[in-house]
Order: structure tokens, then C-alpha cells, then sequence
């Protein structure tokens, strides 16, 4: 039996503080105009939609929460928006935000793009089904996530057959979630079973304490993660080896993984993506009034990676914008168009 085989991250050169504010929650919208609210992990899942996103696209956005990417969406120009997530009150703060109904914390405002809605748990339940009617999409989006799925083999599998199975052939699959690679390091060169700075803590719980894990049952191993202003949660760790062979059995092919240091050299620093940056806000007015982060935060920031799959195939994108979509899609959605999906569907 082959144990504590978990890759260990490159080591990181990158400097211990960036000009970004991080909340990897990513729960509410990128306002352009408040400098101050500029949000590390929102400008990540941005940047990601914005250089995998094509104007019309059907987007599926799994565990959407309550609907924070839907700006961001809305910036990239999609044609079609289908959101899911397990948590009723997220799924109805995601309504009335599409609705643009204001509330006293945001300013809010209608989308151009038709949406729907749905509640239930998408690494459960068979979504291609239910979804018959709106699919094939030609982008999947799981945003801070996907590591929910990973409690059983079972579900993770559910959780990938249902992305494949959405796609459209060379339909994309981009997400962001916690850099296993990065955690485990952390955890073996700490003494106890607790790693965290100012920002965050992760603790594991004792049926961890040896620090090693066992390769062939890499699917349930929990921590419990605590990041400032946001409530505690069990998490699971994904190995992305794993993660990217068991997408491979689905068709999903890697197209890219990077943890958020990595991220950030790569596409929001380097001047040729300076244009995109500026279009999307993340710059601000001449780098003034920039959030910093501490280097706390930029420690947390280094918890997290980002990856994008692409479904195999020939490409037939023109053909399915002709396809029978937006039937279901509402430019208002009522309470009632919310369809509630449970495990025995
Ligand atoms: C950290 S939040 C991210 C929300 C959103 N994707 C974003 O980036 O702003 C995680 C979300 O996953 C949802 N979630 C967790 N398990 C789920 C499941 N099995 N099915 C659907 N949604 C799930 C939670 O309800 C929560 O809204």
C-alpha cells in the first residue's frame, strides 16, 4: 500500500503581499466604483471567466451560492445562466439579486441575460435529466466548491458525470478551490494538527495525526477550516492528481491548474493582461486606493488553486446556439420558478 504520496508544492518565491484583498468566500459582486470592497478571490474568479468565456454562452455555475459571480457573468456577456446550490436562503438571495430587487447593503441591477434556478444538491442528484432542456453548456463553473463533493468516491464521480455529461464537446469546466498540496505541507511542518495565521486556521482532527495518507482511499479526509468573518465548515481534501485522472475517466481534459500565488504572476501582474485587468475594475483608478493585502493574507491566498478542464471532442459550438436553450430561462424569477430538486429524482 503506497502512503503519503501527496505531491508537495514547489516552493514559493513570490512575495509576501499583493496589492489584492482576500475573501475566498467570493460571496458578493465586484463593484466597480468601491475601491475599498476590492476582493482578492472575487478578481481571481473574474479573471478566470473572462479568458474562458465567450459572448452567448450557456453558463452552468454549481453550488452558484448566492449568486456573486452573477456580474461577473454579466461582464463576459453570457446568453444563458443556470445556477445551483443545496442552500435554500443562498438560492433565493441569488433570485433577488438577478432580480435586481436592492437590498440595504447592495446596489443592484437587472442582468441581460436570462437565468435559471435551482435547489438541490449537485454532487447527489443526476443533473443531465433535469437539465435535458437547457444543456448542452458551454461553460461549467464551480467556484469554491468542489471540495464539498469529495466526502465519498461516490459523489465526486457524481459531481464530475454531471459536468461531462452537461458540457457541450470542447465545452470548458474552469473552478477554484483549496491546493491540497499546499495544506498537507503546511500540516507536516507543523507540530500539532493545526496550521493558520491572524486570517485563517485549518485543524484536523485526530484520525490524522500520523500526517500520512493513504493513496488508495483519497476521498474523505476532513479538516475544519476557519477564515475570518466566516462561520467554521468541514471541508474535504482533494488531491488534484486524483481530481484530474478521475475528471480524465469523464472526458474532462486539464487545461490548467494554478495555486493563487501562481495565478496572479501569471495573469494580474504581467502587463499584457493590464487592458483586461482595467476592464474589469480590478485595477482602479490609477492603482490608487488599492487594498493591500497583509501577509497573512497572502499566506491564506496561497491555500487556494484554480483550474480549467475542457470537455473532449469536436467542438460544435455553433451548432448548439441554434439548439431548443433559454427555455426555461425567466428574466424574472419568482419564488416559485425556484425548482426544488431532491435525492430521489
Ligand atoms: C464558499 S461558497 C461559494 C459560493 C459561490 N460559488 C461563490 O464562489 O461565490 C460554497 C457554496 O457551495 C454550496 N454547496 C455545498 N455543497 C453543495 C452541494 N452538494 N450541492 C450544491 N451546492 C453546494 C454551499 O451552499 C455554498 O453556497
Amino acid at each position: 500500500m503506497k502512503r503519503g504520496n501527496f505531491e508537495s508544492p514547489s516552493s514559493s518565491d513570490l512575495p509576501s503581499s499583493s496589492r489584492f484583498k482576500l475573501n475566498p468566500e467570493g460571496d458578493s459582486e465586484f463593484l466597480e466604483d468601491d475601491d475599498n470592497t476590492k476582493n482578492f478571490a472575487r478578481k481571481i474568479k473574474s479573471v478566470l471567466i473572462q479568458l474562458y468565456t465567450r459572448r452567448d454562452d450557456t453558463v452552468l455555475d454549481l453550488a452558484c451560492g448566492k449568486g456573486g459571480d452573477l456580474i461577473k457573468w454579466e461582464k463576459a456577456m453570457i446568453g444563458y445562466y443556470v445556477g445551483i446550490d443545496i442552500a435554500e436562503g443562498s438560492i433565493d438571495d441569488c433570485r433577488t439579486r438577478y432580480n435586481g430587487d436592492a437590498d440595504h447593503h447592495h446596489r443592484r441591477k437587472k442582468y441581460s441575460f436570462p437565468a435559471r434556478l435551482l435547489c438541490g444538491d449537485c454532487f447527489e442528484i443526476e443533473l443531465d435529466k433535469i437539465l435535458e432542456e437547457d444543456a448542452p453548456f458551454d461553460i461549467c463553473s464551480c467556484q469554491f466548491a468542489m471540495h464539498y463533493s469529495w466526502t465519498t468516491e461516490t459523489r465526486a464521480r457524481r459531481a464530475l458525470s454531471n459536468v461531462s455529461a452537461l458540457l457541450r464537446p470542447g465545452g470548458i469546466f474552469i473552478g477554484t478551490m483549496p491546493d491540497a498540496n499546499v495544506i498537507i505541507k503546511k500540516l507536516r511542518e507543523a507540530e500539532g494538527l493545526e496550521i493558520g495565521n491572524s486570517v485563517y486556521w485549518i485543524r484536523f482532527g485526530e484520525e490524522c495525526s500520523q500526517k500520512k495518507f493513504n493513496a488508495s482511499s483519497p476521498f474523505g479526509i476532513k479538516y475544519v477550516f476557519h477564515l475570518e468573518d466566516a462561520v467554521d465548515c468541514p471541508e474535504w481534501i482533494v488531491p488534484f492528481h486524483v481530481f484530474k485522472s478521475l475528471a480524465e475517466e469523464y472526458d474532462l481534459e486539464l487545461v490548467l491548474v494554478k495555486n493563487f500565488h501562481e495565478f496572479v504572476h501569471e495573469y494580474m501582474q504581467k502587463p499584457e493582461f493590464l487592458e483586461l485587468m482595467q476592464k474589469l475594475g480590478a485595477l482602479g483608478d490609477g492603482n490608487r486606493n488599492q487594498s493591500t493585502l497583509s501577509a497573512d493574507e497572502w499566506e491564506a491566498a496561497y491555500l487556494y488553486l484554480s483550474f480549467v478542464f475542457r470537455k473532449r471532442g469536436q467542438s460544435d459550438r455553433a451548432g448548439t446556439r441554434t439548439a431548443g436553450r433559454n427555455n426555461n430561462g425567466k428574466m424574472n424569477i419568482s419564488k416559485d420558478d425556484i425548482l426544488y430538486i431532491n435525492n430521489e429524482i
